[in-house]
């Protein structure tokens, strides 16, 4: 043989494993990105194609999903020992397990404005914002007489874990999604908003608050909606912003639906119920992209369709 196999490794990467743990009406995140690569007696399948001692990919993906719901996610290390540990002992030709994992850390959304140790009846607990700052941009134009001042941010990623519906929809010959009546809400926020101060007698806004106030409200109406669409929600944001700023005239979405579905664990005998905490996969293409203006009452709408280049 005029050629011989070198290392190799073979499993499914980055399964995008989303665990909602219940307490109550408090809810927990594990959010985390799990790629497994196994090897071992695996010589065959390279040079024969016998795939007698392949356990495939598809099965490890499934074990992860299998593993959050039956064990949960404690940590990532623990996570990825067990997971190890399960691919090296229970498949016999495989002789050694790589789990490598990310973890994405997410942020109460704190809607109370009172001491956080003290939670108020309408305290939302399932409603988080992902780690990491969002940016925040600006585009200043001057045309010698006045000023059009845009502000805004991309990059804000949300979560609400529970209180979000999607059914009553069209259905047609094509139409295959199911009603759901308790699915998790996520989106990526990229919003820009228009001040109406142009540079004449109109008083000056304080860039910095408006800014933290303005993001402010938007996380909170989001937070605080019981969405039965990302449209619905995405307006309630809006005009929260529109409501509660004076210096706002106009405030523009895109926001694409983070799809998390629900993972069908029955095969393994396993219930993933909602209710219990449930363990998700979560997709990120294709997703639905909503996109939408809102406007003080008599304001123009002055923000571009597409925000991409601002
Ligand atoms: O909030 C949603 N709005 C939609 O328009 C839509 N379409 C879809 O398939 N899922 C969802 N969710």
């Amino acid at each position: 043989m005029p050629t011989i196999l070198g290392q190799n490794q073979y499993g499914k990467a980055e399964n995008r494993v989303v665990k909602i743990t219940r307490e109550g009406d408090t809810h927990h995140i594990k959010d985390l990105n799990v790629s497994v690569a196994l090897s071992g007696e695996l010589d065959e399948v390279h040079y024969s194609g016998s795939n007698a001692n392949v356990l495939p990919t598809d099965t490890t993906k499934n074990t992860v999903f299998a593993f959050a719901k039956e064990h949960g996610i404690e940590s990532a290390e623990q996570f990825g020992i067990l997971l190890a540990q399960h691919f090296v002992d229970s498949c016999e030709p495989i002789t050694k397990a790589r789990i490598r994992v990310e973890e994405y850390d997410w942020e109460r959304i704190e809607t109370s404005e009172a001491n956080s140790k003290f939670i108020g009846a309408d305290d939302v607990r399932h409603s988080f914002v992902r780690k990491g700052a969002e940016t925040r941009t600006a585009q200043i134009t001057y045309d010698g007489e006045g000023f059009q001042v845009f502000s805004g941010l991309k990059g804000l990623t949300v979560m609400n874990s529970t209180n979000s519906e999607f059914w009553g929809y069209i259905k047609d010959r094509y139409t295959t999604l199911r009603e759901d009546y308790d699915r998790i809400l996520a989106t990526e926020v990229t919003s820009v908003w228009r001040h109406s101060w142009d540079g004449g007698d109109k008083r000056r806004p304080n860039w910095e608050k408006s800014y933290q106030q303005t993001k402010k409200h938007m996380l909170h109406a989001f937070a605080e909606t019981y969405s039965l669409s990302l449209q619905q929600t995405l307006y309630q944001m809006g005009s929260r912003v529109i409501n509660s700023r004076a210096e706002i005239d106009e405030i523009r979405f895109s926001m694409p639906n983070k799809h998390h579905f629900r993972v069908d664990l029955e095969p393994f005998g396993i219930k993933n119920e909602t209710a219990d905490g449930a363990v998700y996969y979560a997709a990120d293409r294709p997703y639905g992209l909503i996109e939408a203006t809102v406007l003080r009452d008599g304001a123009e709408a002055l923000i571009p369709v597409d925000m991409t280049n601002l």
